[in-house]
């Protein structure tokens, strides 16, 4: 049974999120990453597993697993930060992963952020394969806004343009607000993430309308018709194509990165990870006039709930991490004695 498939199965297992982290980090180590970088992505990933944020969860692991066996990125890598200006951080991240790269930074960054107001991390060489709002949700826990954009592989066709040349594309936004977990969204700026339709594909459901095209360009719901050949859209047509168009310029052009169209891993069988690049700007709002930000940004939760909203995005993560805390994470069986065979 290959990596990919072994991981389907619909009985269900029950782990604490430490011992996830652990089980998670035995594996990243075992596959040829540091300790340091192992323990960084195992948080991160038994993060989204803990959230519900599936796509970004164990799913992954046989990708980042196959992708370490090609040689394609470096597990070993040590990011190297420069100081390059009063507001402006860079890591080469030595074509590692991008998270090890941001915790090499991160307390550079926040010292810029709390002594400008503003700082900017341009991170390039980089392997990002998780969700981005890990990368953003730290900083608000600390008082600061973020926001970060990744660029991810060509799978994405711009609006009117014939062929694939975009990312998924994410961005990610946190803001801390006065009585409660922060503000949080992440989003790619495709009409779905490219694991998404993956997961359908294996499930063998169908994808909502208006979201791939086959390999001819035809509109079609059939996943597997997008990943053998075809490509994802925007979502919102010119308004999503424009915000993935930024991400191009602010993860690539302005980190030193690659576009999305720009490497090529034919040479490396088994290699998923995009080697791109990564932006954040963190702000202290507390250099704002007036009333404070995380009141202000209280009293717009306020009058969202007062119109009727009944669902903040980042409300169904809490909801899904606080059942996760509290019973353990649901994670399939065979998933989970797979992860047990590859710690080993
Ligand atoms: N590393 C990479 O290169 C890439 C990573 N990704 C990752 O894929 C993941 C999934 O992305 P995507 O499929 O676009 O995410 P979703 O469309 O599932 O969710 C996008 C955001 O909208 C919120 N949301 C969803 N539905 C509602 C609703 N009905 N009301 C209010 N808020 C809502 C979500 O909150 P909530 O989480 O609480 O549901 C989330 O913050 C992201 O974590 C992204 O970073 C995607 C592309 C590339
Ligand atoms: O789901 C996606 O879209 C992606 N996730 C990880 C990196 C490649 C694209």
């Amino acid at each position: 049974m290959s990596a990919q498939s072994s991981l389907i199965d619909h009985a269900t297992a029950l782990i604490g999120f430490d011992e996830l982290v652990g089980l998670l980090h035995a594996v990243f180590v075992k596959h040829g990453t540091s300790p340091e970088a192992a323990a960084i992505l195992a948080h991160n990933c038994a993060s989204a597993e803990r959230d519900g944020a599936h796509s970004h969860g164990i799913f992954r692991i046989p990708g980042y697993l196959s992708t370490l066996a090609s040689g394609w990125v470096d597990g070993n890598a040590t990011p190297v930060v420069t100081d390059v200006a009063s507001g402006f951080v860079r890591v080469d991240a030595c074509n590692g992963f991008a998270q090890p790269a941001l915790a090499a930074a991160r307390a550079l960054l926040i010292e810029k952020a709390r002594s400008a107001g503003i700082a900017l991390l341009a991170i390039h060489n980089s392997h990002h394969f998780a969700a981005l709002w890990p990368d953003v949700e730290p900083f608000a826990e600390e008082g600061l806004v973020a926001l970060s954009v990744v660029n991810s592989m060509t799978c994405v066709v711009p609006h009117g343009a014939d062929r694939p040349l975009f990312g998924t594309n994410p961005i990610a936004f946190a803001a801390p607000r006065a009585d409660g977990a922060p503000i949080v969204f992440d989003l790619a700026t495709s009409a779905i993430a490219h694991g998404d339709v993956q997961i359908a594909a294996r499930k063998g459901e169908r994808l909502p309308p208006g979201m791939g095209v086959d390999s001819l360009g035809q509109p079609t719901t059939d996943p597997k018709a997008v990943l053998e050949g075809g490509a994802l859209l925007p979502f919102g047509g010119h308004k999503g194509s424009a915000l993935s168009m930024m991400v191009e310029l602010l993860a690539a052009a302005l980190t030193g990165g690659n576009f999305s169209f720009e490497f090529n891993w034919a040479d490396h069988p088994g290699a998923r990870t995009p080697w791109t690049g990564q932006l954040l700007i963190v702000i202290d709002p507390s250099k704002t006039a007036g009333q404070s930000f995380a009141e202000r940004s209280q009293e717009l939760v306020r009058q969202m709930h007062a119109a009727g909203l009944r669902r903040l995005p980042g409300d169904r993560r809490h909801r899904t991490r606080a059942k996760s805390l509290q019973e353990g994470i649901t994670v399939e069986a065979q998933a989970l004695a797979q992860l047990r065979d590859w710690a080993l």
